[in-house]
């Protein structure tokens, strides 16, 4: 088996401090410390770059090589903040309303894939297999091939693929479906989304069926599947059991007899935290009775600040904080704790060992995999209850979770009472059948499906 180089936008450097939230670094680190092999993207650096030939940043972590690019800042806001996460991103997360199409971005985003698989090129060897993730490198095969990069290249997307209605909305949408093709393998979090991508494309052009699974298009052959991404449920539960940092010994006290709900997420719409608050306003005027007996700890680090998008949210959750502590607090209950802040993901998993109701209703999610390490951070003899948007890919596999419409207020509002009120057997029963799928679709299970379907591509 040759080398594995993998490549993405975001890729989570040896020191933890600097990793922000997100779940494809989680994954691919979690992926790569097992393998081992390249890890190629952004450094998370911004900086005018002198002369063409900038140095990559290079660092060797146990089985991990990194190495990484800065960006400028013309190349950061066309490519990231515009193309990727002011067009793609809410387009595919049904979000039309929120796209900013303006085609120097689609230029710049084109531009930036272009200088990166410069960037990567010369660092290939005979025998890689190079493995590209997301939605910000949709062009990043075609542009390799340019160089005569005959690899096997694998793509897999983390988030959601819209519906050929929603898609056909971008403007270049028949062009990123062509390049798109230029991979020998498309993964993607769902059937769902892999049906949807394959809708896309058999409305845009003839395609052949080779057979299930094996396509042609555009002059390309690729093979499409889903492979649902997972975690590593063992040392998420190692990681739930350990002993709380002593600053932290206080938050068993803090959380008191009260029923805990938890919610955590980047601060993004499409997680849906505004329409959850709203549910959570529901549930405390249909059941008075528990006011004062419950309360809802909402962590949300700021994800990509700079998106115009992204500060309407902020502020207003800042204001609905306000609004429903002020209507129902007490002077000794504070119904809703919002966190503006990014949490290590090791004291996260002990944080959600120590709550009653994980509440995960994003409006569209690729999978969530918070939805995962809640569950894998239980006390499997009294675990807590998951409450989960149908919309989260996770919801694919997380049938026993209570699923929900997050655009329903009043289902998610009885979705809190029924986990309220839930027996212990029941919350045994059902979180027993999600572990047993968490312990079959592991981070490992999903790397090495991929993988091994990558490989077989070049038999
Ligand atoms: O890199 P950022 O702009 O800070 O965003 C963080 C990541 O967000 C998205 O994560 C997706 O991948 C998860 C793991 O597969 C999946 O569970 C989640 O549903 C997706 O939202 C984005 O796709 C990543 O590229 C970002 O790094
Ligand atoms: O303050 C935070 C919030 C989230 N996370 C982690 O970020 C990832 C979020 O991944 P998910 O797939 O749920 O959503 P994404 O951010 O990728 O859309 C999970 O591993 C969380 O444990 C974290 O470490 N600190």
């Amino acid at each position: 088996m040759g080398r594995l180089v993998v490549v993405s936008n975001r890729i989570a450097l040896p020191d933890h401090s600097k990793n922000g939230a997100g779940g494809l670094a989680v994954g691919l680190l979690d992926a790569l410390q097992e393998q081992g092999g390249l890890w190629f993207g952004w450094n998370g650096e911004i900086r005018e770059i002198t002369g063409e030939d900038e140095p990559l940043y290079t660092e060797q972590d146990k089985n991990i090589t990194y190495a990484a690019c800065s960006l400028t800042q013309n190349d950061y806001d066309l490519y990231y903040s515009q193309f990727s996460n002011t067009v793609i991103w809410p387009a595919f997360h049904y979000r039309l309303d929120l796209v900013e199409y303006q085609r120097e971005a689609w230029e710049g985003y084109l531009r930036v894939n272009q200088m990166l698989a410069e960037k990567l090129y010369p660092l290939l060897q005979h025998n890689d297999v190079i493995w590209v993730h997301d939605y910000h490198l949709l062009p990043f095969a075609a542009a390799l091939r340019l160089h005569q990069v005959k690899q096997p290249l694998g793509f897999f997307l983390h988030i959601p693929f819209p519906a050929p209605e929603v898609l056909m909305a971008l403007p270049d949408y028949q062009e990123i479906l062509r390049l798109m093709t230029a991979y020998d393998l498309l993964g993607f979090q769902t059937e769902r989304d892999a049906q949807a991508f394959l809708s896309a494309i058999t409305q845009e052009t003839d395609v052949v069926t080779v057979e299930k699974g094996i396509y042609q298009a555009y002059g390309n052959t690729f093979h499409l599947h889903d492979y649902p991404i997972g975690v590593d449920p063992d040392s998420i539960s190692k990681l739930a059991q350990g002993p709380l940092p002593p600053k932290m010994q206080a938050i068993r006290k803090e959380l008191g007899d009260a029923k805990n709900i938890i919610a955590c997420e980047r601060l993004d719409y499409s997680k849906g935290i505004p329409e959850r608050f709203l549910a959570y306003e529901s549930f405390l005027e249909k059941y008075p009775e528990q006011r004062g007996n419950i309360r809802y700890t909402q962590i949300a680090p700021t994800s990509r600040g700079e998106v115009q998008a992204y500060q309407a949210i902020r502020h207003q959750l800042e204001t609905e904080t306000g609004r429903i502590n002020g209507k129902y607090g007490t002077m000794s209950w504070t119904p809703l704790y919002y966190l503006n802040q990014h949490f290590d993901r090791r004291l996260l998993m002990k944080i959600f060992r120590l709550t009653d109701i994980a509440l995960i209703t994003p409006l569209r999610d690729g999978m969530n995999l918070v939805a995962k390490e809640y569950l894998a951070a239980q006390d499997p003899a009294d675990p807590g209850v998951l409450i989960l948007s149908k919309f989260a890919g996770a919801a694919c596999e997380l049938t026993e979770a209570l699923l929900v419409n997050p655009y329903d207020r009043d289902e998610v509002a009885r979705a809190i009472y029924q986990a309220i009120t839930m027996s212990q057997s029941e919350r045994v029963d059902r979180h027993a059948k999600m572990m047993a799928i968490l312990q079959h679709q592991t981070i490992t299970r999903w790397r090495e499906t991929f993988l091994d379907d990558l490989y077989q591509i070049l038999e």
